[in-house]
């Protein structure tokens, strides 16, 4: 007999040194609409998650929350071993000089060069000359695979695939241990979204970063996740490799990584194989 998604999680729960993030029963509401009601969520250390869902059901609302964006009703989200919410101001900093996000659409500011972008965490952050922000802001810029003479476009002159590149290289100048992707790839052509894939994997080897990436990517999520969560009915309805999420029994799930675009995936890549669980 199948184990239910939820005794199957529980088996296979983390040992807490491997876990970077850990959300316990959270509840989140707006103006007494529940999005999320008592989700339970890790994230380990130096995975790539990819997390799904249908449109609305609140990726984004669960993203914003562990970032501290959003209140929470019930619950708690620690991250690196500290509840955020509830730390006190210094803890807080320490936290968020170790996470990287890369918002929706990219979010460079528009008045500002692909240096200056990448500067702007430093520039909260750290304290350092302005010849060393120079430099390590280059840097960033060599990481994500962007021409030297990127550093001093504005992001209205970038194609998309540049401003996910140079926005990457933003969520990477305070060499953070996890990074946040809402979406990297969309709207990318398959062929710079494979690209951009290939650099987020090349990234978390050679960083060791944790990357927790909410996308709609199905290429995505077969070519780069090593595991997946998708949230349904207001909770991670699973959470597991690739093959879990095939053999699970859930209409939405199955109609997902079933669906006509899944198979076709499968059919033309012979590296669509599943992955096996690592842990
Ligand atoms: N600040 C807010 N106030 C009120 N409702 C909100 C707020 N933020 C999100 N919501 C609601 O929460 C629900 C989930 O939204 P969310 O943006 O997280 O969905 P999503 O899963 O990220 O969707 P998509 O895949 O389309 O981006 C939506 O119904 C949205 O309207």
């Amino acid at each position: 007999m199948q184990p239910s998604d939820t005794e199957d999680s529980t088996a296979r729960q983390a040992p807490d040194q491997d876990v970077v993030i850990r959300a316990k029963g959270v509840t989140v509401a707006f103006d007494g609409r529940t999005v999320l009601e008592e989700l339970d969520l890790d994230v380990r250390r130096g995975e790539i998650l990819g997390f799904v869902g249908a449109s609305g059901t609140g990726k984004s609302v669960l993203l914003r929350t562990i970032l501290g964006l959003n209140r929470k009703q019930a619950g708690t989200i620690e991250i690196f071993g500290i509840d955020y919410e509830n730390a006190h101001d210094e803890e807080r900093l320490a936290v968020e000089q170790r996470w990287g996000v890369l918002f929706q659409h990219g979010a460079l500011f528009s008045s500002l060069t692909v240096l200056e972008n990448i500067q702007v965490p430093m520039r909260e952050y750290l304290d350092l000359s302005p010849r060393l922000m120079r430099d390590l802001a280059r840097l960033k810029i060599e990481l994500v695979g962007l021409q030297p003479d990127a550093a001093d476009k504005y992001p209205s002159e970038l194609s998309g695939g540049m401003i996910k590149r140079a926005a990457l290289a933003r969520a990477l100048a305070l060499d953070p241990d996890i990074v946040f992707l809402d979406e990297p790839t969309s709207g990318l052509d398959p062929i710079g979204a494979a690209e951009f894939d290939e650099l987020i994997r090349t990234l978390r080897e050679t960083l060791g970063l944790t990357v927790y990436m909410v996308t709609h990517d199905l290429d995505s999520l077969y070519q780069a996740c090593d595991r997946i969560a998708v949230l349904g009915r207001k909770k991670v309805l699973i959470e597991g490799p690739l093959q879990m999420m095939l053999d699970s029994d859930d209409p939405w799930v199955r109609s997902y990584f079933h669906g006509k675009r899944a198979r076709a995936i499968v059919t033309d890549d012979t590296a669509g194989a599943p992955y096996e669980e690592s842990h």
